[in-house]
């Protein structure tokens, strides 16, 4: 293990002679070194590195009127696994060699799809907190944890980003998942008989507009397919969900509308030919509107006007009088039209970066005070013509108040932060690797969370 003490100041990465990426060790040893300690992965000398920064007491998730807690514990469905609790992190992993995905929820939740859509073939491992999903994958009960970071209606999931520091995982890859928000109840009950309506809090705030139509009172829950399961299993008969279809399938609930993040319902046109025959912009169209249109079985779903278009394989004016004997064209929700989640992926062992297709890095640090410190540290990246894709910061909960310039008497206080970027740029390339060792000249913690292929697609 290489460890050289200099100022106090750490990266973490691949390290422990075994595991050093080819191509990386030599340079960002030769790079990296000059200036500061290079702590290899694996060893004490972690523990020690990440102590000033550790979050030891992390604060428990805000979620108002949260009844999953209890959900979890009083639920008896008992054809469905229960999902791992830190009490139950002794057991003794299976020998089964299908890569085992843990995750914050259970068996519906969109965190599991997003765990079958990076590994179709996977076997999922519920958890009931994010940090059971983190402890399962360190006590080997599961492969790999997939873990929201962030999406695209409330933005970072914070809790993740402490954890992700708290933890010695490495994130070895990201997902993007479209969720498709459905409201779903017991067999038989139709809208106008729900009174309330549970889910997730970023699945209810996506789905504002429509349920403010609905005029149902919400309630949190942690996680959307606990919502299913409590209604379903207590037999709720005013209690609608916002979850999956596959969470309907799951609990045996029916799907009363899909997509309802895209909704308003302010009709505009009962006539599909208004559209034609106005010469609107199509482009507009399809940027602006959607067409609610009645299916064979009574329901009715609402599509983007183009995606109709192309169905149907038509040209506009036929699409549109297709659609116009049963559809009505809607403005488009103000809510969030699609509901995208990104996951991380996390494991014990890093992966080797590569150059031969685009990676991402992300990285934590601290940086001193003084003025332009926040500056300097983006400038390493802009400089190296390296684009950041996030940036986040954390207060760092341990280190007290600082007083700046004791001199004056207005007292400049400020909080000490983390920051959390993502980059471009794969540290098998030397530019990610200068950009490293540049940035360590200031930063007082540096660490890498991970190196890991760009998800281009949704
Ligand atoms: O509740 C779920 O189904 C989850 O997987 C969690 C989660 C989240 O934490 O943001 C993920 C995606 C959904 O949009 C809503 C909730």
């Amino acid at each position: 293990m290489s460890v050289m003490a200099l100022k106090g100041s750490s990266v973490f990465t691949w390290g422990d002679s075994g595991c050093n990426p080819p191509g990386f060790v030599s340079n960002r040893v030769k790079n990296l070194n000059t200036a500061r300690n290079l702590v290899c992965l694996g060893g004490v000398s972690d523990n020690r590195a990440t102590k000033s920064v550790e979050d030891d007491n992390p604060a428990k998730p805000t979620i108002e009127n949260d009844v999953s807690r209890r959900l979890y514990k009083d639920l008896s469905l008992t054809s469905l696994p229960k999902p791992l609790s830190v009490a139950d992190l002794t057991a003794t992993p299976n020998n089964d060699t299908r890569v085992r995905i843990s995750f914050k929820g259970l068996h519906g939740s969109f965190s599991e799809e997003a765990a079958l859509k990076a590994y179709p073939k996977c076997e999922t491992v519920p958890c009931d907190e994010f940090e059971d999903a983190f402890k399962a994958v360190e006590l080997w009960l599961a492969d790999k944890a997939v873990l929201p970071i962030e999406n695209s209606s409330g933005g970072s999931i914070h809790r993740n980003y402490d954890l992700l520091l708290r933890h010695r995982l490495h994130i070895v890859s990201e997902v993007q998942l479209v969720s498709d928000l459905c409201l779903l109840a017991l067999p038989g009950i139709r809208n106008e008989q729900l009174k309330r309506v549970l889910s997730h809090p970023q699945a209810l705030a996506s789905s504002d507009a429509f349920l403010s139509k609905l005029g149902v009172a919400v309630e949190n829950v942690d996680d959307t397919a606990g919502a299913a399961q409590y209604v379903a299993s207590n037999g709720l008969m005013d209690a609608g969900v916002i979850a999956s279809a596959r969470a309907a399938e799951i609990y045996g609930l029916n799907i009363l509308s899909n997509r309802i993040q895209a909704r308003v319902g302010k009709i505009v046109t009962t006539s599909g030919l208004w559209a034609c025959a106005s010469g609107v912009d199509t482009a507009a169209i399809e940027r602006d509107w959607l067409w609610l249109y009645a299916t064979s079985d009574g329901s009715t779903k609402v599509g983007h006007f183009f995606w109709e278009i192309k169905k149907n394989k038509c040209g506009h004016s036929t699409a549109v009088n297709f659609l116009g004997t049963s559809a009505i064209m809607i403005e488009k929700a103000d809510d969030d039209p699609d509901h995208i989640t990104r996951f991380l992926v996390l494991a014990r062992d890093p992966i080797m970066p590569r150059t031969d297709k685009p990676f991402k890095t992300s990285i934590v640090f601290t940086l001193d005070e003084g003025s332009g410190v926040l500056f300097k540290a983006l400038a390493v990246f802009a400089v190296r013509e390296i684009n950041l894709t996030k940036i986040e910061s954390r207060p760092q909960r341990k280190r007290p108040l600082r007083v700046v310039d004791d001199s004056n008497t207005g007292s400049a206080k400020y909080f000490d932060y983390l920051f959390y970027i993502d980059f471009e740029a794969s540290m098998a390339e030397p530019r990610a690797q200068s950009a490293l060792g540049h940035l360590q000249e200031f930063a007082t913690f540096l660490r890498v969370l991970g190196c890991y292929p760009m998800e281009t697609s949704l």
